[in-house]
């Protein structure tokens, strides 16, 4: 937005004459060439003093206008786009095109607003070329249609209006505008989307006992969810968690056979039959769907995709879940924050597990979060770009990090010996309703 005009005729009162002589405007500057002249309206801006927001690009909003103003601001603009009827008393259509600048009239009414008008507005607004005006009878549906077109080309994701109206000193906007913006916003029918995506819910959940790390991911526009190696003495505190949040729990996925906690999986598909357990079909324990590289579970809008990361164990697997603004990599016991999932037992294999996060997880973008499946230092996630640079042992070479791993000396988990054989079959899984093997992606 153009920092000089830009909120000036939003906050003036529409009326108010101008002192001082301002300077010739070029009415016949080409649109291309045309840049707003401070100076020149300078005897209008002491007039009405102006706060200056701070975002790129030349655009204004402004309320009714007296004509001298529209005048200069027409030599000075190459698009202008009005939001009012083109009956109204102070629409100047004859002042704005004579100065060779485009001209296009959507009205936005907010009470009655013709199907698609949104899109034609952002849409005009995006093509109409700059400096561009937007008008309205008070500025407030102008500095509207102004962020609901920020909110579509920045990408916002469940900022607030309010804190948007803020920003940008837009603090004439009234409440009931404003409300009616933020409802825009989430409005998922729009023909382009809506304006702001929901991200979706990724929520945290530890075991102090086993330092397990587990997470419940929703959907924001269906509320269907999933739970990712959840812990067998949690089901009830992750069961309220889902129901106190109004979540639909649909799958639930294990990283790999666990060896030092009993999934909780087998038993709440037991009491809630319509959730189904998910793991990796070479893991070879029982499930009602196995998965494979390169399958997809979807669920709602989201989509977790599968990545075979066996190293740790020979089964396991990494599920990336990518939505506008994040991606996220559960990775089970294959990448732990600055660490890596022990390989001395159940198949395990360090050449395997190095070239699983080398291949499969260091190749995500740097930004994605890396969500493990433990921590036994009380932290909570890590990125991809920090485990490439941090990670005290996948930054080694692959034969530094095959002797490592050979002399971690580590204790088995005392779990071991019950957690493995449970986990075989998925906690508890009742033997009449064995294993339905999926060959392709799980249909949601
Ligand atoms: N003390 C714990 C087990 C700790 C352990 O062995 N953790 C495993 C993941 S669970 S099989 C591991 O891979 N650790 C890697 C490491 O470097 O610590 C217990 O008794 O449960």
């Amino acid at each position: 937005m153009g920092c000089g005009a830009s909120a000036t005729p939003a906050a003036a009162p529409a009326k108010a004459p101008a002192t001082g002589a301002p300077a010739e405007p070029d009415a016949k500057m080409p649109a291309a060439q045309k840049s707003l002249n401070k100076e020149a309206l300078s005897p209008l801006f002491d007039q009405h003093p102006i706060r200056l927001p701070c975002l790129p690009g030349d655009i204004m909003v402004s309320g009714d206008l007296p004509k001298e103003v529209v005048e200069q601001l027409s030599a000075q603009c190459a698009g202008w786009l009005y939001v009012n009827p083109d009956t109204d008393a102070h629409f100047m259509p004859e002042v704005v095109k004579s100065a060779g600048v485009q001209l296009q009239v959507l009205p936005l009414k907010l009470d009655d607003l013709p199907a698609g008008r949104v899109d034609e507005i952002l849409q005009s607004i995006q093509t109409l070329p700059r400096p561009l005006m937007i008008q309205c009878t008070s500025a407030n549906r102008a500095a509207l249609a102004l962020l609901m077109w920020m909110a579509r080309t920045v990408g916002y994701t469940g900022a607030s209006a309010e804190l948007l109206v803020k920003d940008l000193a837009l603090d004439t906007m009234k409440p009931e505008a404003t409300k009616w913006m933020v409802d825009q916003l989430h409005v998922v029918g729009q023909k382009n989307g809506p304006l702001i995506e929901r991200s979706p819910e990724v929520r945290q959940l530890f075991d102090p006992e086993s330092s397990t790390l587990s997470y419940l991911v929703a959907c924001p526009e269906t509320q269907e969810a999933v739970l990712i190696d959840p812990v067998l003495e949690h089901k009830d505190r992750d069961l309220a968690l889902i129901s106190e949040l109004g979540l639909k729990l649909i799958y639930v996925l294990n990283t790999h056979c666990h060896a030092d906690h009993i999934t909780s999986g087998g038993l709440i598909r037991k009491d809630m039959p319509e959730v189904k357990t998910i793991i990796s079909e070479s893991s070879g324990a029982k499930a009602d769907m196995h998965i494979k590289h390169g399958d997809t579970v979807k669920f709602g809008s989201l989509a977790l995709e599968v990545r075979a990361t066996p190293g740790h164990t020979d089964g396991c697997v990494t599920y990336v879940l990518r939505t506008k603004t994040a991606t996220f990599a559960f990775t089970g016991d294959t990448l732990l924050i600055r660490g890596c999932g022990r390989t001395d037992f159940q198949q395990g294999s360090s050449r395997r597990l190095y070239a699983s996060v080398h291949e499969q997880i260091f190749s995500l973008p740097g930004d994605t979060i890396i969500c493990a499946g433990h921590d036994y230092k009380g932290r909570s996630v890590s990125t991809v770009e920090e485990e490439r640079r941090f990670n005290p042992r996948l930054t080694k070479t692959v034969e530094e990090f095959e002797e490592l791993m050979a002399n971690l000396g580590l204790p088995n988990p005392k779990k071991i010996d019950v957690a493995v054989p449970a986990n075989m079959v998925c906690g508890v899984q009742d033997e009449p309703e064995t294993a339905e093997v999926t060959t392709g992606p799980p249909e949601a």
